[in-house]
């Protein structure tokens, strides 16, 4: 495989003399940040009298356009001052060049050919996964624009790339969107998905059969490595060792690293403390559980993808109920379309209801308001006594409005209802602390993250 990062790759080129020249004037006119983003991007072609420069996607395209065209205009004619070059600028890739011979290696032949044997060829990316296919929400939107970004300008500010967040809420798809997308953008380039346990798997093996220096080179030579879950290094040291030297190679020769974890990478037990500070390096980014709303979005365009047409009510009445993640949800559409395409009946409120019973009742007998206080109490470390109590130290009135609020929005019960399970407090109080906990969630993150660490236990 060949291991020259992306922006070496995009430089090397047949017009090297023209544009080198001009390369060589702008290294030292703009700063190294700008160069890396847009100018060593940019691949180069000579063509008798022109210099075609080829930019990975528009958006480095108009701003090269826009900002430093007449630069390089200008510092084509200064090297030919008699019959300027004329500069040509387009989207896409220059043809490929030859592939390079495998390099020669010390290793006898069958080592070789175990090694290749050990590591996967195949990006295995899932062509559904894409930017088109996922739904925007609250939840998600810096998520999707950072990935967004990453496939905009790959190996840079947001590298590595790390998505944090509970099981089912998107990591995944968003991963194979930015690697769908990276592909599309250069079909030749060497997009590596795979999940952690994959790498380590692949790490005993090479380890086995003592090919761990081709591991390291197949790894390394990637242009951008998704890797799903690392929570799964945990307390695997030797993996957790051998990923970071192959991070540390990636960010240095500027390939795309994109991660996934289901907590905060600081969070991880048993993650070493070197490795946790180097995925802070980028850009890290939580992905959150979906609002009723963006619930909703994603159940009707599921439907639509499979040409089912799914009443609003419908998608509205499974959506209120299964709250937990976006695989559950998923899970409950089709099992209500299965039922309707077996039995012939249409889709209904009723229908539903009956489709989903056994899975709504399971979900009732879990969220309880008894439930709520014992998880929020544990939570919080304090007694489940202390939020029946009267006390009113922040302490305590804190978890005590976030349970009454988790207990609206989880359970059936009725204002009164809450109120009287929490010590016969009055419907108004249960009102005002819904109300407070919304405000909290707005202007101070801790809430807002202890209430949807508390939602995941809750609703999983
Ligand atoms: N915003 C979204 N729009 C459309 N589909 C979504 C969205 N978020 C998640 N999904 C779908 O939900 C399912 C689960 O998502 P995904 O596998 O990406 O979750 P995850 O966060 O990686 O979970 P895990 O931690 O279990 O790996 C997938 O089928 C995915 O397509």
């Amino acid at each position: 495989m060949d291991p020259t990062p992306w922006h070496a790759k995009r430089t090397a080129s047949v017009a090297d003399s023209l544009w080198k020249g001009c390369l060589r004037r702008l290294e030292r006119e703009i700063p190294d940040q700008q160069l890396n983003t847009w100018i060593r991007p940019l691949q180069a072609q000579e063509d008798g009298e022109q210099l075609r420069l080829y930019a990975p996607n528009r958006f480095v395209l108009d701003w090269v356009r826009e900002h430093f065209s007449h630069r390089i205009e200008e510092l084509l004619a200064s090297q030919r001052p008699d019959a300027p070059p004329r500069l040509a600028l387009q989207i896409g890739t220059q043809a490929p060049p030859p592939e390079a011979p495998r390099r020669p290696s010390s290793r006898p032949a069958n080592a070789e050919a175990t090694a290749r044997s050990v590591m996967p060829s195949a990006s295995s990316l899932n062509s559904h996964f894409t930017f088109d296919t996922f739904v925007e929400g609250k939840s998600n939107q810096l998520a999707r624009a950072a990935s967004m970004q990453v496939v905009e300008n790959p190996g840079g500010a947001y590298n590595p790339l790390f998505i944090y967040g509970g099981v089912g809420l998107g990591k995944t798809h968003l991963m194979h969107a930015i690697g769908n997308a990276l592909l599309r953008n250069r079909p030749r380039a060497q997009v590596l998905y795979l999940h952690s346990e994959r790498f380590v798997a692949d790490m005993v093996k090479a380890l086995q059969h003592n090919a761990i220096n081709e591991f390291k080179r197949h790894y390394r030579g990637v242009d951008a490595l998704l890797i799903d879950d690392i929570q799964f290094f945990a307390r695997k040291e030797r993996s957790q060792e051998e990923f970071f030297h192959t991070f540390n190679a990636l960010l240095e020769g500027q390939q795309q690293v994109v991660m996934t974890c289901d907590r905060y990478p600081k969070e991880v037990q048993g993650l070493e403390e070197r490795l946790k500070s180097r995925f802070g390096w980028g850009l890290t980014i939580a992905i959150e559980p979906p609002e009723l709303e963006t619930r909703v979005a994603i159940l009707m365009s599921k439907a639509n993808q499979e040409g089912i047409d799914l009443p609003n009510e419908v998608a509205f009445f499974i959506a209120k109920r299964i709250r937990s993640n976006i695989r559950e949800l998923e899970g409950a559409l089709r099992r209500v379309v299965a039922n309707s395409q077996f039995t012939g009946a249409p889709i209904t409120v009723d229908f539903t209801k009956a489709a989903l019973r056994d899975l709504l009742a399971l979900q009732d007998k879990l969220v309880t308001i008894e439930n709520i206080q014992k998880t929020v109490a544990e939570y919080y470390k304090i007694r489940v006594a202390d939020l029946l109590s009267k006390r009113r130290s922040r302490s305590i009135t804190r978890p005590r409005q976030v349970a009454m609020a988790l207990a609206k929005e989880l359970t059936s019960h009725s204002l009164p209802e809450i109120g009287d399970a929490f010590g016969g407090r009055d419907h108004t109080t249960v009102l005002h602390a819904c109300r407070k906990v919304v405000a909290l969630r707005e202007s101070d993150t801790r809430v807002d993250e202890d209430y949807n660490n508390l939602m995941r236990t809750l609703s999983s």
